[in-house]
């Protein structure tokens, strides 16, 4: 197996039904990752030996997600260099992740955090793959691919809402 270059890691199993999008879109460009939970107020001594070995084990992005008090992307991001990419998780219905976007986004000067959307996982992982391809010429090829399936996914939708009558200006 290959050594793993990206670290998908998050405060609970219950995150795994929104952090698992991460791993398909990794799959998907053939990164190899490595997946596990990592709670920071639960598990503090596991999170800083994690932050801290994540570079010299080989990884060279962290995505980290977490709901409520979401404090792991940024603590992550204190004993690392490693870029981290923070996924606020909406784990509290009642305020619908943004206790959790808040936790992340505003982080001091110095030790940033990229943070994506609400649940947004495969973004946090696409833009993964994005600093990956700086120096990756496969990946960013891929990336390429990738982007010209969106466009061709909407062009397609245009053409069907056309065919059933929709009238747009263009
Ligand atoms: N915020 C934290 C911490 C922590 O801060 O230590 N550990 C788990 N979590 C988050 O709490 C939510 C509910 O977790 P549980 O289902 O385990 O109670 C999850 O979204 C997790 O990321």
């Amino acid at each position: 197996m290959e050594t793993p270059i990206v670290g998908i890691i998050m405060g609970s199993k219950s995150d795994l039904k929104i952090m698992g999008a991460a791993s398909d879109v990794l799959r998907q460009f053939g990164i190899p990752f490595e997946i596990t939970l990592v709670s920071p107020h639960r598990t503090p001594h596991r999170m800083v030996e994690y932050a801290e070995s994540a570079r010299k084990r080989g990884l060279r992005v962290l995505i980290a997600g977490g709901g409520g008090a979401a404090h792991l992307p940024g603590m992550v991001a204190a004993f690392t260099t490693l870029p981290v990419i923070g996924v606020p998780i909406n784990s509290t219905m009642s305020i619908q992740g943004l206790d959790s976007i808040l936790s992340m986004i505003q982080m001091p000067a110095g030790v940033p955090v990229a943070t994506v959307g609400v649940d947004a996982a495969a973004n946090a992982a696409v833009l993964a793959t994005q600093m990956l391809a700086l120096n990756n010429a496969r990946l960013a090829d891929a990336l390429e691919k990738y982007r010209a399936t969106l466009k061709d996914r909407v062009m397609r939708t245009i053409e069907e809402l056309r065919k059933g009558g929709f009238q747009d200006d263009v």
